[in-house]
Formats: C-alpha cells, structure tokens, sequence
C-alpha cells in the first residue's frame, strides 16, 4: 500500500450499521409451495465490520443478502442500507441504491470479458457518471496487487487475479457495504486465502465494511463475526471466530439436525 496514499485518504470508518434488517421475512410460492426463506430475521452489520453467513444448504443465506442488497423484494419487515430504508424504493431507485452504496462480489467473478482489469474496476462508476477519487484508486490496486495487470482482460488473469479485479471493482467506489457471495468457491485454496485477505485488509486499514455468506470454516475465520442461520432464522452469532470454533458450532447444528 502507498504510504502517500494512506496519509492523504480517509480511511476510518464512521460508527454504527452500514445495514440491517428488522423481522425481515421472506416467502417464496403459496399454498403446498409455500416455502418461508427469512422467518423474521432482525440483524445489524456494523460499519468497519467482516461479518460472514454460514449455515446449511436452503438455510435461507442468499435470501437475506440478496433482500438486504436491494436484488430482491421481501414479504415484510424493513431492510436498511445506511439510512435508507428498501422497502420504500422503486426499481429505479433500488438500481441508484445498488451502484452508489453497494459493492458486490460473486462467485463466478463476473467481469465483462471486452473489457481489461482497470476498465472493469471503473465500469460500475463510469455507469454511474463518477469520476473514480485516483489516490483510492491507486490504494485499492495496489492492494490487491494488481498494478502490473491493470491492462490484461479477464481471459489473461488467473481465477484468482480475477477475483481480485472483482474485489477492486467492488471497493472502487467506497461503498457502504460490500456483499460477497461464496467469493472464493472458484478458487484453490492459496488464491482463496489471497482474495480472503484482501476482504480482511479492505475492513481493518481501509475501513470498509463486508458481508460474507460462505460454507468454508477457514473462510468464516477470516471475519469478524459469524452469524448462523437455520430454516431462515439466525440461530447463532459468534465473535472473533476460528475455523475450530466455527466447526464446533457447525458439528452442533449438524447434531441438532439428526435429533430433531
Ligand atoms: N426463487 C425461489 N422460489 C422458491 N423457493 C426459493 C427460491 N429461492 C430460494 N428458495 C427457497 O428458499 C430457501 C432458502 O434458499 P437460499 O437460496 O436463500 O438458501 P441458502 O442458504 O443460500 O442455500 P445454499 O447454501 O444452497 O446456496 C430454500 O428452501 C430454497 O429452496
């Protein structure tokens, strides 16, 4: 990182939630397909925060990220990012919400194969009209350790350089939270343990704040803060955890699973 750069941008994050969600529920299908995804679920991602979601399969992760991050509508309760309240937004609005305050990393990278590393990075705010702020730019890259790859496209980049522009492209407009989606399931591990430590870096020195949904305990281990759902409610919620304390708590559900 450039001792320049870390002088001159402002990197602490400001107190309190970047996002949260009050009795959110979400049900998919009705009568005999009924199925309740979220079962009110209340939660708070506090800023300068690594916070990862774990749980079993169709245990209801995507659904409370994806609510959460304005992708999709829920059945009741109110999901906030920042101050502003989802519920209220348009698809026009929700689409503003997403590019102005919202960075996003998928599994599958999703980068526009046309287009090199930098061009990616910047895309989401040249469609937005947004002159990129250089000094977070040039911090950012280097970072994630991509100056010498700025201009290779996606085909020229490993997985896991790709993923990099894509956690570059997430943190390129200083969002308000980033949701990551499984963003080391394509990875082996050494470039998973890489792009983990970025996530890691980009909350501890440059204050941004992340959400995880993840299956890894090594993954989780990298956060803050772990929360557990099971049939769509939190059922668990561990600070400073370790990839044994996770795997603890997951041997427990598993066990509560075959009793119940
Ligand atoms: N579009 C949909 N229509 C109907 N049911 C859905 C839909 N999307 C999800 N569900 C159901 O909602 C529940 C929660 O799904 P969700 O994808 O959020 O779980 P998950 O914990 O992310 O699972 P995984 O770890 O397998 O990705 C599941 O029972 C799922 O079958």
């Amino acid at each position: 990182m450039s001792q320049s750069a870390t002088q001159t941008v402002h990197l602490k994050a400001p107190s309190g939630a970047a996002a949260r969600a009050t009795s959110l529920s979400k049900i998919y299908g009705e009568g005999d397909t009924r199925v309740v995804a979220l079962d009110e679920v209340s939660v708070e991602f506090e800023r300068g925060r690594f916070t990862a979601i774990m749980g079993p399969s169709g245990s209801g992760k995507s659904t409370l990220m994806h609510c959460m991050a304005g992708l999709d509508a829920f059945s009741a309760g109110s999901a906030h990012v920042g101050d502003t309240e989802l519920s209220g937004l348009g698809d026009r609005q929700l689409t503003k919400l997403r590019r102005e305050k919202i960075g996003f990393i998928f599994q599958s990278f999703n980068l526009l194969p046309t287009l090199n590393a930098l061009e990616n990075i910047t895309l989401p705010m040249d469609i937005a009209g947004r002159t990129p702020d250089q000094e977070w730019l040039d911090l950012i890259v280097g970072t994630v350790g991509l100056s010498g790859r700025l201009g290779h496209r996606p085909s020229e980049l490993s997985g896991g350089q790709q993923q990099r522009v894509a956690v570059a492209r997430a943190l390129a407009g200083r969002p308000e939270i980033i949701f990551a989606d499984e963003p080391t399931g394509n990875l082996d591990s050494l470039s998973g343990a890489e792009v983990l430590g970025f996530l890691r870096d980009s909350v501890r020195e440059l204050g941004q704040t992340v959400v995880m949904v993840t299956h890894d305990p090594v993954a989780a281990s990298y956060s803050d803060r772990v929360i557990f759902l099971a049939d769509g409610r939190i059922t668990d919620d561990l600070p400073a955890p370790t990839r044994e304390a996770v795997l603890d708590r997951m041997r427990h559900f598993d066990a509560k699973g075959r009793t119940s």
